[in-house]
């Protein structure tokens, strides 16, 4: 990355599904983006406006690599977006891994890049959890752990950032399923939420849209699940 930023937007995870749905939406926007990726930029390499850098966010070495490239080349920092995830199976082997990518990545960087978000004008940091974060998910144990961790570090951030930086978790439910998935894990899922569809990428975008506008939010959760808390007799 060669090129000097004003106050770009970091958003990890960028080269696909929800990451590059945001990426796209927000350089149309006017953002600059620095996108992370960790094998391959993809469609990334393609987009105005967007910046792509390889970092594997479950190594401190990437991690500071990429602070070190953002910390040189930009004046400000107008927020980061972190969406960088797996979604993995229990095992003490993903629960490391995912500690990494979900807890560890976005602490490091928050407190690494926490001056140039303070010399920005209004900054915004966002932390891409997950629904089952507030209720377990007896099948992803160690996800839905370190997805609340996620959470949780909202709160002590946007208190320790406020007021030139809000800090917001946006909470989804079903966005977009696995190539691999079933069509009978795909139908049972579906019926879970009161909205019974696969919304894509735009419940992300949009709270994304309104969190970088908002006037008084911070430390706060922005929930887009389908209804998915609320019990319905008809598909329960
Ligand atoms: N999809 C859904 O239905 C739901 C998603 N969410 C959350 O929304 C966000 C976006 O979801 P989705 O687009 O499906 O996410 P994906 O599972 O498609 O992964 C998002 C990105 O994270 C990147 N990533 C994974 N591990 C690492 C790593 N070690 N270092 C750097 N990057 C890494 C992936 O890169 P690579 O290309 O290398 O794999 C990918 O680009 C995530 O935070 C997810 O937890 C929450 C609820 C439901
Ligand atoms: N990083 C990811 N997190 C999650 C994904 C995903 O594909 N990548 N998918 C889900 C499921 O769709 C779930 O919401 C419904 O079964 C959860 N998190």
């Amino acid at each position: 990355m060669h090129h000097t930023f004003a106050a770009p937007l970091i958003i990890t995870g960028a080269n696909k599904r929800v990451g590059l749905a945001l990426s796209k939406a927000l350089s149309r926007q006017g953002y600059e983006i620095v996108a992370t990726y960790r094998n391959d930029p993809g469609e990334l390499t393609t987009l105005e406006n967007v910046y792509p850098i390889q970092a594997d966010l479950t190594s401190i070495e990437d991690r500071q690599r990429l602070i070190d490239q953002v910390v040189t080349q930009a004046k400000s920092l107008r927020g980061i977006i972190h969406n960088a995830s797996l979604w993995l199976d229990d095992s003490l082997q993903n629960f490391q891994t995912m500690y990494q990518v979900h807890l560890e990545a976005p602490y490091h960087l928050n407190q690494a890049l926490e001056p140039l978000l303070l010399s920005s004008s209004r900054a915004d940091i966002i932390h891409i959890c997950d629904d089952s974060a507030s209720r377990g998910s007896k099948n992803h144990i160690a996800y839905a752990a370190t997805k609340a961790g996620l959470s949780n570090m909202t709160l002590s951030f946007a208190e320790r950032l406020a007021p030139t930086v809000r800090v917001n978790t946006i909470s989804p439910g079903l966005l977009i399923f696995k190539e691999d998935s079933s069509a009978e894990y795909q139908e049972a899922t579906l019926k879970k939420a009161l909205l019974p569809y696969e919304p894509g990428a735009a419940p992300i975008v949009e709270a994304v849209m309104y969190l970088l506008q908002s006037t008084y939010t911070t430390g706060s959760t922005v929930t887009a699940n389908g209804g998915r808390h609320l019990r319905h007799s008809k598909n329960a």
